[in-house]
């Protein structure tokens, strides 16, 4: 049974701080938030986690690995290092939607985004080391079939862009709604979906129903892991065994 660790990073205050005392310049704000997600990252990868830039200002991240030690480390760095602070709400669960759910939760008792007295909250639980299995994390990569020949050398480059969001637009809300995941594009034509124990028919139906709404023909790969970096590689995986035999759906525990 997954058991997914959600961190929610929160930006502290940010929506002020970009127009205080006036408006920023553009550029240097998408410099310095893709310079902190890179810094998020690395940090949350290096200990086996992933991290998904979402909004910029609010990320998600499946810690799996990471302690509130971890978590307090991150928040320091950041601090000393970024014109801006970061507020963390951890939660836990099987169902990674209500972990998401519930680490917001903390964070909105600790006070609003935009509060200038909530600085630097670390809030929830993580789950110890001896509770930690190898089928914490289930996670599925998806990628647009040929999207190089049916997209990327045929349309502009805007109108392929286009096509790839649809699809992605579709799957995310697909599997939010029907199947408690939480889909993620990370560029490319590739979606990382965060996932509860799903099956292959739960993956088939998803393409079925992306395909039917959208005409955007996708393929996915599944892995298992203890951490997002595991379940994520025996994904990628997975995925390769779909190109190599032309297959729509593999679980690398089922080819493995
Ligand atoms: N983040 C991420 N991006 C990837 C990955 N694999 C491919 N991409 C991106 O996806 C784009 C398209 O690559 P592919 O998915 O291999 O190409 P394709 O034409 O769809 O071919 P098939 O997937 O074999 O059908 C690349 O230019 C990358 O931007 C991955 O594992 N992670």
């Amino acid at each position: 049974m997954t058991n997914t660790q959600v961190t929610l990073v929160q930006i502290d205050n940010y929506g002020p701080w970009t127009v205080t005392p006036e408006p920023r310049r553009e550029a240097d704000l998408q410099t310095m938030q893709s310079r902190l997600y890179a810094d998020i990252s690395q940090f949350v990868g290096n200990r086996g986690g992933y991290t998904f830039f979402t909004r910029f200002d609010n990320m998600i991240a499946v810690t799996n690995g990471l302690d509130r030690e971890d978590h307090a480390l991150l928040q320091e760095s950041v601090g000393n290092r970024y014109p801006v602070t970061l507020s963390l709400g951890i939660a836990t669960g099987t169902n990674p939607v209500q972990a998401l759910a519930d680490a917001t939760a903390r964070l909105q008792e600790a006070g609003s985004a935009q509060d200038k007295h909530r600085r630097e909250c670390l809030e929830g639980r993580v789950i110890d080391e001896p509770y930690r299995a190898d089928d914490d994390i289930q996670i599925a990569h998806f990628d647009v079939i040929n999207a190089t020949g049916n997209y990327t050398d045929e349309l502009n480059a805007f109108d392929t862009f286009i096509e790839i969001e649809q699809g992605y637009a579709e799957l995310m809300r697909h599997m939010r709604y029907a199947h408690d995941s939480l889909s993620f594009f990370v560029g490319g034509d590739n979606v990382i979906v965060v996932c509860p124990d799903l099956e292959a028919a739960d993956y088939e139906e998803a393409l079925a129903h992306v395909e039917e709404a959208v005409d955007v023909e996708m393929q996915v790969g599944v892995g298992r892991g203890k951490s997002a970096h595991e379940a994520g590689f025996a994904a990628k995986h997975a995925l390769e065994t779909c190109r190599a035999d032309g297959t729509r759906v593999e679980l690398e525990w089922k080819t493995a």
